[in-house]
C-alpha cells in the first residue's frame, strides 16, 4: 500500500497508509514491549486518564542516523516531518531532533485543548497505532486551523473562532502532522470504545540557544538517562 495524502489544511496534513505492513507490526510490537505510567498533565480530561511510555526517545533530524535497534518507523516519520518544511521549517535548522512517545488512551480519557507552543517546538506528529478504530468510538484529534492567540486561553479562542475545528478520526495507520501553536484537543474515548486509542507521538525541536539552555538540556539528558537506567 502506497501513502495517500488525504487531507491538508494550512496548519496540518494527514497521511494514510503511512508505514508498510511489516513496519507497522514492528513499530507495534516495541509499543507492546514498552513500560507505561500514568501520564500527569493538567490537559488530561479523563477520569482515566492517559498512559505514557516511559524514556522518550529522541533522534536527531536525518532519518538515516537512528540508532541500532530502533523500529524502522522511528526514520520514517523523520522523513515525513523533513518532507513538510511548510508546516515544520527546515530540518537542521528550525528542528534538530524528534521525540517517540507511546500513549495510550482508555475509555473516558482525553486531552483539552492546548497549542503546543514554545519550548523551541516547531510541531508535533501523531501516528495512531491500535489495531481498528470505529467511528462512534471517539478520541478524534480536534484541529482548529489556526494559529494560538496570545492573549486569553485556547479554549476561549475556539469557543470564539468564525471557524471550526476539524475532527480527525483516529483511524489505524494514519499520520497526522502538526505545526506548533495550532489549537487542538482529543476528544474524550467513548465507553462504548472496544479497544485503547494507541498512538506513537512527539514534537519536531529546536534545541535552545544559549549556553544555559545548553547546560540545561544537558541536565534533563543526564536525568532522562539515570531515570531510564533505573525503570
Ligand atoms: O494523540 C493525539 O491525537 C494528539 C496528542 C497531543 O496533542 C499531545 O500529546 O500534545
Ligand atoms: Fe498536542
Amino acid at each position: 500500500m502506497t501513502v495517500r495524502a488525504t487531507l491538508r489544511g494550512r496548519r496540518f496534513a494527514v497521511l494514510d497508509d503511512f508505514l508498510d505492513g511489516a513496519a507497522l507490526e514492528e513499530v507495534r510490537r516495541t509499543m507492546a514491549a514498552s513500560a507505561f505510567s500514568a501520564a500527569e498533565s493538567p490537559l488530561l480530561t479523563g477520569q482515566d486518564g492517559a498512559l505514557r511510555s516511559r524514556g522518550t526517545v529522541v533522534r536527531g533530524a536525518a532519518a538515516d542516523l537512528g540508532a541500532a535497534g530502533d523500529p524502522a518507523a522511528y526514520g520514517l516519520v523523520r522523513s515525513a516531518v523533513a518532507a513538510e518544511p511548510e508546516l515544520f521549517g527546515r530540518p537542521g535548522e528550525d528542528w534538530d531532533r524528534v521525540g517517540f512517545t507511546f500513549w495510550n488512551y482508555p475509555v473516558g480519557s482525553g486531552l483539552a485543548w492546548h497549542g503546543d507552543a514554545g519550548g523551541g517546538r516547531r510541531g508535533s506528529y501523531v501516528l495512531f497505532l491500535h489495531e481498528e478504530w470505529r467511528a462512534s468510538w471517539g478520541g478524534e484529534l480536534m484541529v482548529l486551523d489556526e494559529e494560538e492567540a496570545d492573549t486569553g486561553t485556547v479554549e476561549l479562542q475556539v469557543r470564539e473562532s468564525g471557524s471550526s475545528p476539524v475532527a480527525i478520526v483516529p483511524r489505524p495507520n494514519r499520520l497526522v502532522l502538526l505545526r506548533a501553536g495550532t489549537p487542538h484537543r482529543i476528544n474524550r474515548v467513548d465507553p462504548t470504545a472496544a479497544l485503547v486509542r494507541c498512538s506513537l507521538t512527539g514534537f519536531a525541536m529546536k534545541r535552545p540557544d544559549g549556553a544555559g539552555a545548553d547546560a540545561r538540556d544537558r541536565f534533563r539528558e543526564l536525568v532522562g538517562a539515570l531515570k531510564g537506567a533505573s525503570e
